[in-house]
């Protein structure tokens, strides 16, 4: 039998001692340790939740920080495959990309909006980078627009991303919603993996354009967008661990970055 040394490695052990369903628990407990993201939350949604490990995590916060226990807590997991039950969690199966689901997550929520929306989403890799990492942001937009619906006004998002070509059209598109923005990589994601979180800070509702309207249009170019760097000023921390802060706004938002793209096609001749 062929099994990944990656498979054995410290977190994954840890994760089957503390009964933790996947080791990735440690991504979100050491984001929590840099952050404090359940700090005053009480309504959580979580994301691309199978098998359970990051909502693991938030009950087990959100009982230690709610004067009522779990009780006063709404938690809500979200996957396309099914998650096991977990106490205080309430489970939907269901496409986050898709409106019917975001329209019965919002019956579930209702009347209130959650303060705090996790995203762990990751499609099925198929080694080809460029593809996967569009298709990788393609669920953080989703996560935008659920947070355009249901996500409070000052409120938190935390989202896997990966660092490929075209993750500053992301930030930049991030930047415009969120007061604040930080790149982290816990010490629980494995090096080798262009993988990190995002943690976004002070929503704001109203810089949210109409629904699908954060859909972007099709790729037209694999253009490097790296030369729009310039405009953030990155201070990475030593160690293994490391946040970026991302600032100031580019403003325009991100149509100056779809400006750029579009221009560069054009000149290659593609459209
Ligand atoms: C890395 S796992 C999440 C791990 C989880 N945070 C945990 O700690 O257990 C990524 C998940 O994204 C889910 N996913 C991918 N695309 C999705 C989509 N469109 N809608 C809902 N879930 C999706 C996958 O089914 C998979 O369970």
């Amino acid at each position: 039998m062929t099994r990944s040394k990656d498979k054995r490695d410290a977190y994954y052990r840890r994760a089957k001692e503390s009964g933790y369903r996947a080791r990735s628990a440690f991504k979100l407990i050491q984001l929590d340790e840099e952050f404090g993201l359940f700090a005053g939350v009480h309504r959580v949604l979580d994301l691309c939740a199978a098998p359970g490990g990051w909502s693991q995590v938030a009950a087990e916060r959100l009982a230690q920080v709610s004067a009522e226990g779990l009780s006063g807590c709404r938690i809500i997991a979200v996957d396309l495959q099914e998650i096991a039950p977990i106490e205080g969690v309430t489970r939907v199966q269901g496409d986050i990309t898709h409106p019917a689901v975001l329209q019965h997550i919002e019956t579930l929520v209702a009347p209130e909006q959650v303060e705090l929306v996790l995203s762990d989403g990751a499609p099925d890799v198929t080694g080809m980078h460029d593809m996967d990492e569009y298709v990788q942001h393609e669920l953080v937009r989703a996560a935008l627009t659920v947070c355009g619906a249901l996500l409070k006004a000052g409120g938190t998002l935390v989202a896997k991303i990966f660092r490929g070509p075209e993750v500053a059209l992301l930030y930049a598109q991030l930047r415009s919603l969120f007061g604040e923005v930080y790149v982290a990589k816990p010490r629980a994601s494995r090096n080798s993996s262009t993988e990190a979180f995002v943690v976004c800070r002070q929503f704001r509702p109203d810089a949210v354009p109409a629904r699908d309207a954060l859909v972007l249009p099709p790729f037209v170019a694999c253009g490097d967008l790296n030369d729009s760097n310039a405009d953030m000023n990155y201070v990475s921390e030593p160690g293994n661990s490391y946040r970026v802060v991302v600032q100031p706004p580019i403003d325009p938002p991100y149509q100056e970055a779809i400006r750029r793209r579009s221009g560069r096609a054009a000149e290659a001749g593609d459209e």
